[in-house]
């Protein structure tokens, strides 16, 4: 059925201002004044913001991690996303060593089929490179549509592949079009520092943020920008979390290199010392890379504003803090690492970044939705509102105040690390490819009703916005 939205103020990456939009048949068909409305249901977003459904590059639903497996899977990680106004996410697909990447992927499609309530594409982890990895690169890429590869870094024994699996994931990516993204911490100083913590008995999760200090991330992320250079090729550094880091993504741009960052709300408003909270409550509080001095988030904030990262991730990868997170009760080394935020990306950037003053109404819809869209081949199907476009749009309410708190969410978990914030602006409708999928604020979605993206190969020119100087 026709829908015409009307009476919001439509705000894109690059612009700001009112017109109505008509949907037919899931895309964008019409963007103007006073248009027919004949046989179309009236939206009225009067007073409302009218935005692109958010893109979030960086979600870890159903995936087993540290001996147990993530509480969100595809039905309750995507319906959370809906509620805070995102329309696709990006999830990383795990491989492991051996095994055909096809496997790998067929058990992500599995995982997601028939639960994902938006649209959704996948990641694929390189955990190391072979013939057989090269002979099925091109399938990944060209049947797929998988056209962004994960290498980690860290958690050396487990997903840690090394500089030369990193260089060949460089220059394979180069050559067939995608793009590489890092987990950027030096893994082997961090298994010294961790062994030797536990030795000394140190245990307490104060201590995962003490032996992950920034210089390992700082020097991670520098050596893989050093990498990209030398391949020519195109690099994505996920959850940024401190200065160090941000220094050397920035001097890699200062060189033409083309390397990108993402940093994710927990970074931009928590800090190390949420890890020292007594009765084991700072296990809620364990990313890897981990929390940071809290003077780190205003060179964070700084970074998004002049364009030195350019993407808001969730890196959603939950767990309860009863059954899961205490399983590290007595050795931080084995709380599992990551935190439910895939419902709350939008709401806190736009609270504490637009409302705040520290990024532009336009750079809030580029770092949630847009650029991600440019950068991992979705653009401009998702990521814009113009005519063509999937009818991937949110409703937003600028005005509006909440407390985030655990009993009001979505995603399954039995903390929320953000409990008690308050937060101005949420989605009050949010429509997937021209249906609804939360209508005032309530869930209106199918399992199943999310289609899987095959995405573009990755386009050096089109990450860039007209205004802004190309990175090369
Ligand atoms: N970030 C985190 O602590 N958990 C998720 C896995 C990862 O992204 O490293
Ligand atoms: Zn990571
Ligand atoms: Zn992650």
């Amino acid at each position: 059925m026709k829908k015409l939205i009307k009476n919001g103020t439509i705000v894109t990456a690059s612009d700001t201002y009112t017109a109505e939009i008509l949907i037919e048949d899931g895309r964008i068909s019409q963007i103007g004044t006073n248009l027919s409305a004949q046989g179309a249901e009236i939206i009225d977003a009067n007073g409302c913001l009218v935005i692109p459904g958010g893109i979030d590059p960086h979600t870890h639903l159903d995936m087993p991690f540290g001996g147990t497996v993530t509480k969100d899977d595809f039905e309750t990680g995507t319906k959370a996303a809906a509620f805070g106004g995102t329309t696709t996410v990006i999830d990383f697909c795990l491989t492991t060593k051996g095994e055909p990447l096809k496997n790998a992927i067929q058990t992500w499609h599995a995982k997601s089929k028939e639960k994902a309530v938006i649209d959704y594409g996948f990641h694929l982890m390189i955990a190391e490179i072979n013939e057989n990895v090269l002979i099925e690169l091109p399938y990944v890429i060209n049947e797929e549509g998988i056209t962004s590869f994960k290498v980690f870094m860290a958690y050396k024994n487990v997903f840690q592949a090394d500089d030369d699996t990193l260089f060949r994931t460089l220059v394979s990516a180069k050559e067939h079009g995608a793009l590489v993204m890092v987990h950027a911490e030096n893994g082997d100083v961090i298994d010294y520092l961790t062994k030797k913590a536990i030795a000394d008995g140190n245990k307490d999760p104060i201590y995962h943020a003490l032996t992950r200090p920034p210089e390992l991330e700082g020097e991670a992320t520098g050596r893989a920008a050093t990498l990209t250079g030398l391949a020519n090729s195109q690099l994505y550094v996920v959850h940024v979390s401190c200065a160090d880091a941000v220094e050397k993504i920035a001097e890699a741009r200062s060189k033409g290199f083309n390397v990108w960052g993402e940093t994710c709300p927990q970074y931009l408003v928590l800090d190390q010392s949420y890890l020292e909270r007594p009765n084991f409550e700072g296990a809620k509080y364990v990313w890897s890379p981990p929390l940071r001095e809290k003077w780190n988030q205003e060179v964070l904030w700084n970074a998004l504003k002049s364009g030195q990262l350019q993407t808001l991730g969730s890196d959603q990868c939950s767990f309860d803090f009863k059954g899961q997170k205490d399983l590290g009760k007595d050795d931080f080394t084995k709380i599992p690492n990551g935190g439910p935020i895939i419902e709350d990306r939008l709401s806190i950037l736009f609270s504490e970044g637009v409302k705040k003053g520290r990024i532009s109404l336009n750079q809030f819809v580029d770092l949630t939705s847009t650029r991600a869209a440019k950068l991992f081949g979705l653009y401009p199907k998702k990521g814009t509102i113009a005519v063509g476009a999937d009818a991937d749009i949110v409703i937003f309410d600028p005005q509006v105040e909440r407390v985030i708190s655990a009993e009001t969410h979505h995603m399954a978990v039995d903390y929320n690390a953000f409990e008690g914030m308050k937060v101005t602006g949420e989605p009050v409708s949010v429509l997937s490819r021209g249906d609804f999928v939360v209508r005032d604020k309530q869930f209106v979605g199918k399992p199943g009703s999310g289609q899987y993206l095959k995405r573009a190969k990755y386009n050096v020119n089109a990450p860039v916005n007209q205004n802004e100087t190309l990175p090369i």
